[in-house]
Formats: structure tokens, sequence, C-alpha cells
């Protein structure tokens, strides 16, 4: 419930991305919960998506145009996922810049804003910010882990050393864990320095020498040695989540309202089966091949599945569906993934490791099978398999972290985690995680609660000082 006379005000601007706009909308939930009031900014086409999200809240939500004339983006994209190549990402990234002066003419007209929530890959925002003389908190929404290694290795310049893309790399302020620079986007080891994802990453990272503190989307107890680890060598970093347990997860109990996955699940649990869910994230892409292979890797290892499959990938063909229809659902719509990861049945998660997903599934207590593909997924997938063992990887037909994945690799591990003596060791594992989150999100006392505490009465009462001194 909101608090019914905000005192405070503040301004979150996520990037236009589902993995960043969700986490973020769930932090304007948790403020308006404790009596902020949010304005939440966003662009025409991305206004429906957090509209619905807001809806039964106070937030205001401003459209600011998306930059038109982009080269290479076609008119009317205004979200990673709708790229029509997740190549263009950097281009998409620098074109926001070009929304500034309208930014700044919005930010102008506030009264007063206490504080900024800015997403990192907006950079721009947070130089706005500066200008009006707001509080800045950047949001990052990946793991202190990933941070943190990713930290140690560019200034180390550890990637540029081994000859092979595999070859084992230390990390030497974490001498437990070995790393490959194929862990790593082609940017973080192109010795060029050029090009538009070399100019984005140097771009966003100015955002982050101007912000005020990082607001993290984990908590502390996954990951104490990463968190204290960027706490020391970056800025201040506030754990505040996991923020998908910012509200209370909506339990459907009309059979007939059910989405007919969630109906499918039910039948399952009835019939005391248990089921993987299947699903890669707003904007992985995957080749027709790998998708051949996935399909008899699922279909081989007789398992039931729930596969949520993107636009692009929806051909399966084959008489695949038809095939596997009494034990495998094929999902091609937007679904709501903690309703289906919540869901009894589910014990197994077939995840890229993108960030949400892979605190979703903690939350939910199901365990991981790996499989990450871009971005910081191949570092989130070690910390889940290595670090804090709530999961195993898929085998990879060359053994390199970014190989092809053969049916044979994908039908072992699956088998292994839903049946097998390691999947119950994760099983057990996860289950202890998602039992610790749900205790650092607790209203009042969890250690995620109070962390947010602690920016909310830096930044709110340092404006009531300057008010009073004025
Ligand atoms: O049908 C769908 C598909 C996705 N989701 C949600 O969309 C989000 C997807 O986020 P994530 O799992 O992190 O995947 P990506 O969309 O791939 O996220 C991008 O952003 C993340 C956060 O920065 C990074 O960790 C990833 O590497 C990057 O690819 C999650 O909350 C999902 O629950 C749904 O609710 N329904």
């Amino acid at each position: 419930m909101e608090s019914s006379k905000p005192q405070y005000h503040a301004v979150i601007f996520p990037f236009m991305s589902k993995g960043h706009t969700i986490p973020l909308l769930h932090l304007a939930h948790l403020l308006l919960r404790r009596g902020t009031a949010v304005t939440v900014f966003t662009t025409p086409a991305n206004h429906p998506f957090t509209a619905k999200f807001l809806s039964n809240t106070t937030a205001s939500i401003i459209d600011l145009p998306f930059p038109e004339n982009v080269p290479e983006i076609p008119s009317g994209i205004e979200s990673t996922d709708k790229l029509p190549s997740i190549s263009l990402y950097p281009q998409f990234a620098l074109a926001t810049e070009r929304m500034q002066p309208d930014f700044e003419r919005e930010l102008e007209s506030f009264p007063v804003v206490n504080f900024m929530v800015f997403d990192g890959f907006l950079w721009w925002a947070a130089e706005s910010a500066v200008k009006f003389g707001i509080p800045r908190l950047l949001f990052y929404g990946m793991s202190n882990y990933a941070s943190g290694l990713s930290k140690v290795v560019a200034e180390s310049r550890a990637l540029f050393g081994p000859e092979l893309d595999d070859e084992l790399i230390n990390v030497s302020e974490f001498p437990w864990i070995k790393v490959t620079r194929n862990d790593f986007e082609p940017v973080f080891r192109d010795p060029e320095l050029k090009g538009p994802h070399f100019e984005f990453l140097v771009k966003s990272l100015t955002g982050a020498s101007v912000s005020n503190g990082y607001l993290s989307n984990s908590f502390y107890e996954l990951e104490p040695v990463f968190v204290d680890y960027c706490n020391r060598s970056t800025r201040k970093t506030w754990c505040v989540g996991p923020l998908c347990l910012a509200n209370t997860p909506r339990v459907e109990t009309d059979p007939q309202k059910k989405p007919t996955w969630i109906q499918w699940l039910d039948e399952k649990q009835k019939q005391g089966s248990s089921v993987l869910y299947v699903a890669f994230g707003s904007q992985a892409e995957i080749s027709a091949e790998q998708l051949k292979e996935i399909r008899t890797g699922l279909e081989e290892s007789r398992v039931n599945f729930l596969w949520v499959i993107r636009e692009k990938e929806s051909e399966l063909g084959d008489g695949f569906e038809e095939r596997v229809k009494e034990r495998g659902i094929i999902v091609r719509d937007w679904v709501d993934q903690m309703e289906i990861l919540m869901h009894p049945s589910i014990q197994g998660f077939l995840s890229h490791c993108g960030w949400n997903s892979v605190l979703e599934s903690i939350c939910a207590g199901v365990p991981i099978l790996a499989w990450p593909m871009m971005a910081e997924q191949h570092l989130n997938a070690r910390m889940v398999v290595e670090e804090i063992k709530i999961g195993l990887r898929v085998e990879t037909c060359n053994g390199s972290v970014r190989g092809f994945v053969k049916w044979e690799g994908l039908e072992k591990m699956v088998k292994e985690l839903m049946e097998g003596e390691m999947g119950k060791k994760v099983r057990k594992k996860v289950n202890e995680f998602a039992e610790m989150a749900k205790k650092a999100m607790e209203e009042g006392t969890g250690s995620s609660w109070r962390t947010l505490d602690i920016p909310l009465q830096e930044f709110c009462r340092s404006k009531d000082d300057v008010n009073e001194n004025e």
C-alpha cells in the first residue's frame, strides 16, 4: 500500500529494454510504499508496458519522444527486444542521448526532485541531473559478482594475457575464481578500442563517475564478498533487492481467468508431474540450427517442459509441437515469468542467466540449467554454478563457454537437473537462498529494506536541510 502523503519526489529513468525497465518499475512500487512520489520517464512506444506495471499507483509517467532517423534503427523501434538485430544495441543506446534536451525541459518544470535513479546506460541523464543539482543513484541491474569481476579483469588487463579465448585466467582479487576471455563480450577484449560498442561503454562509464552511489538489484547475503569489494573499490553500493519481491506475487484463483499455460501447469501439478521452464529472456538471438538442437534435446529428455519462445523463433516445424503435446507446451506470448517460476510444478529453469531471471529463479526456489548467450550472462552462469551452486550448466560440444550445444549435451544436463543427484543438491541450495531473499525484502526488518533507507535518508534529509537553511 502506498503512504497517503508523499513527502519526497524521486525521478526514475529506466533504459528501454525489458530486463532493465522491469526492476526499476519494481523499485518505483517500493518507493511509493515508502511515501516518495515517483515520476517515471519513458517513451511513447514503451508507455503501455510502463503504465500497466504501475496501474493502481500514483506514479506519474512522462513520455519523451524517441529520436527519429537513427541510422540502421527502423522508425518506431523504441525497445531493444524489438531491434532487428541485437548487434544494433550500442547504436540504439547511443541514440538515446538525443532525448537529453526534452528531458532537461521536463526537469526544469519540477518544483523539487530529491533524487534521481537512472539506468547506467543513460549516462546523459546523470549529466542533466548534475546541471540541476539533483542527487543521482546509478542502477546497473547486474550482480556484484559480475561487476566486481569485470572491474578486476579490466584493471589488471588480464584478458590481454592468454593466447586462447578459452584459456583459464586467474582473477587476482578472488584467487578461487577462474574465467576465460570468452566469458566477456568482445568489446572488453578488443585491443582496437573503437567502434559503437566501445564508444557506448566509455560513455556509460561517465554516468558512473558522476553518480552519488549505486543501487544494486541483489541482496547482501547472496554475494557478500562481491558487495564488499564493490563498496571498497567503486562507489557506495546499496543492495536493495531482489526487486522482483517488491510486490506479493499475484495469484489468480479463478481458473477461467488464468492464462492457458498456467492452467496447463495446474494440470501437471494435479498429475504430480514436475516441469522444466525454458526461456532465454527478452533479447537473446538463437540460430535456427541451435533451435533445432533445443527441440530435439527437450524431446529426447522426456521431461515435461514449458518453453517460451520469441516471435523471431516462432517456427519450430517438423511436427514437433504435435509430437510433444502431452508433455510440452510452447508459448509465444509475453508471460508473467515470476508467476510461472512460482508455480509448484516448476522444478527447473533452462535459462540464459539474465540477471533478472537468475534472481526470479532464486526467489522461487527453482534451480537453473545455465546456458548464457550474451552480455554479462557468462559471468552470471559462473556465479550460479561455481559460486553459489544453485545450478548446473549445459554442455557445449567443444567445451568452450560460447560453444554450440548439441541435443545430446542438453538432454543429459536436463535429466541431471530434473532427476539426478546433482540436481537434488542445487535444488536444496537454491531453496536456502530463496528463504534468505524473502527475509532480505521483509518490510521494516530485511537487510535490503533497511539498506534502501540509507540513500533515502541521505538524499531526502539533505534536501530538507538545504530548504531549512534557505
Ligand atoms: O515473456 C516474458 C519474457 C521476459 N519476462 C521478464 O523480462 C525480464 C528479462 O530479464 P533478464 O532475465 O535479465 O533477461 P534479458 O532481457 O536478456 O536482460 C538483459 O538485462 C539484464 C539486466 O541488466 C542482463 O542481466 C541481461 O544479460 C540482459 O540481456 C525478466 O524480469 C523476466 O521475468 C517476462 O516477464 N515475460
